[in-house]
């Protein structure tokens, strides 16, 4: 009950600002204070440029109201690389902290912060910036791939966008006004519960998480419905490039998996607000039953993020291996595979917590064989490699490097696997150092390789090679230096989540792991003065539309892309259309038709704040606000039904027009 909870806090819930008051506001933490500043100045320099340059009109017209996937993708893309940043620097406060607390030593985090970093960096790092990454490059690169000239609900996927953003802010707002939860990423029940955890940071988790459920759901259902009903004529399934078949897994996996987080979070919220027993001991409730919930929804998520890496790796190899994909079928059955086995293992995240040895037994099982379509996948993009004429540039740096080390963390994955063993490292360091070595190396570096290998196509011109090498390099070494310390530190037993520790032995390890993080920042910098370097001089790096000769439809449009994709409708006869059109000598023909386009609305922006303001009143018990952003919020979607003006016709000589230009949107 809220009166429950306004008990165990001793709150007072004034009418107008809830429990929001003064103290809410950390000024007394000098950390927390300095990045306020920081971020009040940036924001200044940010509101200062864009009036210098009078690009409010140009932000709102050409990007905030967009619907065009393009360039929902490249906004997908500028969100996982802030909150990356975000995410990051509490890495290394983490590092620096424990690099420090040793042998009694305090170091400079008390717990109660510490443990806020690092549920943060937890949710930031999968949601906002892993989410963000994976649905950003599958909205850029799968409609093209599939000779579409948009997804098949445009305006929801700007909907779903700005959810995802709304969600973000709340959890960077909390930084600023209360606090974060303490509770670790996944909020496990009864700490998350209203006696446990009191204060707004649980409910900001609950809100942020709620919000940006929503659009990632309906993104999910949005690109199944994309890949179904929109591909290009004579493409079927089996000739649909690698990439847009993972894309296709993971929405799948998307719409099976998130109603279930969404549902579990909501009986949490349920819990919090309402005083029910979900989660409880009392009363009938049962916390095993979030573990398990939320682990039927956390297995497959690392799936759904993993599955379009594995599409990128494909794409990348073939196209700089200058052959194509070995064996396609192979590859498409171990995805699909994948996406099935990722429901039934989830039981090994909570080997230790007494389903007996049978139920391990069978856990464990399910869980190693994943390893065998994860195999046939790695063998595949070697023997894609064998005898080709491989051209090392920076996108396959990041994907060779990224194969290797996505393979040393799947090996200690079924490490993991085996109940026995799990027993010894579950919540250990080794367990931190698993998935970090699965997530970076297979996910991060290969959005890294996406970012390098398509960013000719969305800008028309290269990022430089040395630079994106010494990116490459910096963060290869720093990787290893800041993670395989943690394999030694779980294997003699150090646990995940201490913020001091007593015994100084452990020190020497956590100093190298803090100089590894340093060496990943030099990566990231590396990659951010190349974005900088790169726009600088975009006139010398500028290329033709397919600067990889590569094999896929993607390519077979201008750089960058017109609004429409393709000025014609394209016949498919194949896999790797695009190669097969390369050698037949393809031109387009100038015989234009009108092409169909949809309306930019700022709907989707509308919603989404007031969906934002709807989690911060909900947050701070400001219930008369929350009332009045909620119907604001229905009533608005409603009025947008109405809106019958959503699409029209590109005429014949608009299309000739840009064609003419050199195709340049
Ligand atoms: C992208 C994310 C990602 C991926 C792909 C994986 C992949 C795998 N994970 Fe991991 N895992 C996580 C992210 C990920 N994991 C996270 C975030 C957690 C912790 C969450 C938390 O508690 O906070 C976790 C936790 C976790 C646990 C729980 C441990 C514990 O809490 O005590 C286990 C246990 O079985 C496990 C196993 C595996 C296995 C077997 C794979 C396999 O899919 C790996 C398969 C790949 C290979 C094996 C390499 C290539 C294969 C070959 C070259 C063929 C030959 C190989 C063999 C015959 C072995 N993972
Ligand atoms: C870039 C370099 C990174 C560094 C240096 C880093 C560092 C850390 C550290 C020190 C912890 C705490 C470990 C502990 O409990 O003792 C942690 C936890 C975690 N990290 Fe990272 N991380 C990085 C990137 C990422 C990425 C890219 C992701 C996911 C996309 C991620 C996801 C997580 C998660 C889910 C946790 C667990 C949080 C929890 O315990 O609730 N990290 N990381
Ligand atoms: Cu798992």
């Amino acid at each position: 009950m809220s009166t429950e909870v306004a008990q165990t806090t001793h709150e007072t819930i004034s009418p107008i600002f809830g429990r929001l008051s003064l103290s809410s506001i950390p000024y007394h933490e000098p950390i927390l204070i300095a990045t306020f500043a920081g971020v009040a100045v940036a924001g200044i320099i940010f509101l200062a440029l864009m009036t210098y340059f009078k690009a409010w009109k140009p932000l709102w017209t050409d990007w905030v109201t967009t619907i065009d996937h393009k360039k929902i993708g490249i906004m997908y893309m500028v969100l996982g690389f802030i909150m990356f940043v975000r995410g990051f620097a509490d890495a290394l406060m983490m590092r620096a902290q424990q690099a420090m607390a040793a042998g009694g030593a305090e170091g400079y985090l008390p717990p109660h912060h510490y443990d806020q970093v690092f549920t943060a960096h937890g949710v930031i790092m999968i949601f906002f910036v892993a989410m963000a990454f994976i649905t950003g490059v599958m909205n850029f690169v799968m409609p093209v791939q599939i000779g579409a000239r948009d997804v098949a609900f445009p305006f929801l996927n700007n909907f779903s966008f700005w959810m995802t953003v709304a969600g973000a802010l709340l959890v960077n707002i909390s930084l600023f006004i209360g606090e974060f939860a303490r509770v670790g990423w996944l909020a496990f029940p009864p700490l998350s519960g209203a006696a446990y955890s009191t204060g707004p940071g649980m409910d900001y988790y609950l809100w942020a998480l709620n919000i940006a459920g929503i659009g990632t759901t309906l993104s999910g259902v949005n690109m199944c419905a994309t890949i179904f009903k929109m591909r290009a004529p004579g493409m079927s399934l089996f000739r649909m490039p690698v990439f847009t078949w993972t894309a296709l897994c993971t929405n799948v996996l998307i719409v099976a998996a998130f109603p279930v987080l969404t549902a579990t979070l909501v009986m949490l919220t349920l819990d919090r607000y309402l005083g029910t027993h979900f989660f409880t001991n009392d009363l009938g409730g049962n916390a095993m039953m979030y573990i398990n919930l939320i682990w039927i929804w956390g297995h497959p998520e690392v799936y759904i993020l993993i599955l379009p890496c594995f599409g990128i790796f494909s794409e990348v190899v073939s196209t700089f291996s200058g052959k194509p994909l070995f064996g396609y079928k192979t590859m498409v059955w171990a995805t699909c595979c994948i996406m099935v086995l990722s429901f039934i293992v989830w039981l090994h995240h909570f080997f230790t917590m007494g389903s007996g040895a049978a139920v391990n037994t069978f856990f464990g099982i399910t869980t190693m064989v994943i390893a065998v379509p994860t195999g046939v996948k790695i063998f595949n993009w070697i023997f894609t490699m064998y005898k080709g004429r491989v051209r090392f540039e920076t996108p396959m740096y990041w994907v060779i490097g990224g194969i290797v080390t996505f393979t040393i963390g799947g090996m200690t994955g079924v490490m993991l696997a085996i109940p026995p063993v799990d027993f010894q490292l579950h919540n250990s360091l080794f367990l931190i150092a698993h998935f970090h070595n699965v997530i970076i190396g297979g996910v991060v570096w290969a959005i890294y390789a996406a970012v390098y290998y398509w960013w000719p196509k969305a800008f028309g011109f290269k990022l430089h090679d040395g630079l994106g090498k010494a990116s490459f390099w910096c963060w290869f070494v720093g990787f290893y230096l800041a993670f395989m310390p943690l394999y030694a530190l779980g294997l003699i037993g150090v646990t995940r989540r201490i913020n001091e520790y007593s015994d100084p032995s452990w020190q020497p390890y956590f100093v190298i792991a803090a100089i590894g993080a340093l060496f990943i920042l030099a990566g990231i910098l590396f990659t951010f003065a190349n974005f900088a370097y790169s726009i600088y001089k975009r006139k010398e790096l500028a290329c033709g539309s397919d600067p990889w000769n590569a094999r896929t439809l993607d390519w077979a449009t201008s750089s960058p892309p017109a609004k429409y994709n393709f000025p014609q409708d394209i016949h498919v006869h194949g896999i790797d259309e695009f190669w097969r059109m390369k050698q037949e000598g393809f031109k387009w023909s100038t015989d234009y038709q009108p092409i169909h386009m949809p309306h930019y609305t700022p709907a989707g922006f509308v919603i989404s704040v007031l969906a934002f303001i709807f989690g911060f009143a909900m947050i701070w018990y400001m219930w008369w606000l929350a009332v009045l952003s909620f119907v604001g919020l229905v009533g608005y979607t409603i009025y947008h039904t109405f809106n019958y003006n959503r699409d029209y016709y590109i005429p014949v000589e608009e299309i000739a027009e840009t064609e003419a230009k050199g195709n340049i949107a």
